[in-house]
């Protein structure tokens, strides 16, 4: 079958038969509401802030991504989209040498919306990241077939994801309460945990730690065992942790865990805990690019890496990733940010077509407000904690433009313009200081 045989949906004519030309790329900073989740390095702000992109192209048809807001990254993405004008959304490759080219000269200060948590992570392809998931979505929607297919066809129907503890505060000083209430200590966990699974239906559930003294933390993990007897469980303290308390306490979890992710900084530690302990180590912070991937496995620092095509250059490179945890017999899991639909899309269509990805991905999903997004309600859906793969033409999601517009505004009022835990907890608690490792 032709190409142009292919294009049912959006009638692909031969014109574009050789190249699909981006015209111009539309990016729009959002706010959307978050909970007082707590992390290592201070606690989430009243809002969460997020780029969406929208690529358009000379076939009429519009492709969509969604990246971090913050301040500096977005300048990086105006810049990369600049370059981008008039480039062949079939040609991702191009695409990366012109972000990549956009970026040489780069003199933009500024974070990029990961808090801290995610270290030394390539700027070409975080940046590159929206771009790619875009052109992906309009060569679906030109050829009539799901992202999924383009990424080598999906081998499962739904993608399990992970319900995802916090420790919280009832409320962000100043607000209404959320429905969530508070958790801070193994009660309040276990309370929030029976929400998430008897509303999701998630299989296995990961606490976000490094927020409580560790032995208030391994409770919490006990509490939920036995409530949840066969759950897989994860703990992630975010490398609040030196080596000699991340393999006591791995010690204390023998049996426990399904994995031990970040329990303290560095590619050194790591190999060292995971020497020492009895579960598999898994990581989204000392394996963040592609260089870190050799001295992590020569050191024998992880089990299992955790892909986010937020950073790992997009969905296409993040398969590439894939290849190398298969090569070298490491596990593969999925990490998340705060975020919309148009990264769930994306992050479901990945996991799809991605075989050696079978452990529950990480969602933030079920903290924002069910009614903001900037997706039509309908395409994303939970059951039984899984997302059934979208089987419309490209992510298989449209984008809602009053709501866009809405969180656009919000964006606006809100005041924020780059994510910074530490700072919004040093306002609460002047006391507050960053550790690392903490205990
Ligand atoms: O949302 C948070 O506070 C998380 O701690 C996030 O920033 C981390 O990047 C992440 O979820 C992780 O697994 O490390
Ligand atoms: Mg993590």
């Amino acid at each position: 079958m032709s190409v142009a045989d292919a294009a049912p949906v959006t009638g692909l004519s031969s014109e574009h038969l050789g190249q699909v030309a981006i015209t111009g790329i539309t990016i729009t900073p959002v706010a959307f509401a978050d909970p007082p989740l707590l992390n290592t390095v201070g606690v989430h702000e009243p809002f969460a802030l997020r780029a969406i992109v929208q690529v358009h192209t000379d076939a009429g048809v519009t492709g969509l991504g969604e990246t971090y807001g913050d301040a500096g990254h977005l300048q990086r993405l105006h810049l990369a989209a600049e370059a981008l004008t008039g480039a062949d959304v079939f040609n991702i490759n191009r695409m990366r040498q012109a972000v990549a080219r956009a970026l040489a000269a780069d003199t933009v200060q500024g974070g990029h919306g990961m808090s801290g948590m995610v270290t030394g992570s390539s700027t070409a392809d975080r940046v590159l990241s929206p771009f790619d998931v875009a052109a992906l979505d309009i060569q679906g929607k030109l050829l009539g077939r799901p992202v999924s297919d383009l990424l080598g066809g999906a081998v499962r129907d739904s993608v399990a994801f992970s319900g995802y503890l916090f420790y919280k505060w009832a409320t962000h000083p100043g607000f209404e309460p959320d429905p969530w209430g508070p958790a801070l200590d193994p009660d309040g966990i276990v309370a929030q945990a029976r929400t998430m699974v008897d509303g999701y239906g998630f299989s296995a559930l990961k606490l976000k730690g490094g927020v409580f003294a560790p032995d208030q933390e391994v409770a919490a993990i006990k509490a939920l065992r036995e409530e949840f007897p066969d759950l897989p469980l994860r703990l992630d303290p975010n490398a609040a942790w030196t080596v000699e308390t991340s393999i006591k306490v791995g010690k204390e979890l023998d049996g426990v865990l399904e994995y031990l992710e970040d329990p303290t900084p560095g590619i050194e530690g790591m190999a060292e805990v995971r020497a020492n302990v009895p579960m598999p180590l898994a990581t989204n912070m000392c394996v963040v690019s592609f260089n870190d991937v050799p001295p992590a496995i020569a050191a024998g620092a992880v089990d299992v890496i955790l892909s986010d095509h937020h950073f790992w250059g997009g969905l296409r490179r993040s398969q590439t990733l894939a290849g190398l945890t298969e090569t070298f017999g490491l596990g593969l899991s999925m990490h998340s940010n705060s975020h919309l639909g148009i990264s769930l899309a994306a992050m479901v269509h990945l996991a799809a077509a991605t075989p050696n990805l079978d452990y529950a991905c990480d969602t933030h999903w079920p903290w924002k407000k069910g009614d903001e997004d900037i997706v039509a309600p309908g395409a994303l859906t939970f059951t039984d904690g899984a997302v059934a793969v979208p089987t419309a033409p490209g992510l298989g999601v449209e984008l809602d433009a009053d709501n866009l517009e809405k969180l656009h505004r919000q964006y606006l009022d809100c005041g924020l313009t780059s994510r910074d835990d530490t700072g919004y907890m040093q306002r609460i608690d002047p006391d507050y200081t960053l550790e690392s490792p903490r205990w």
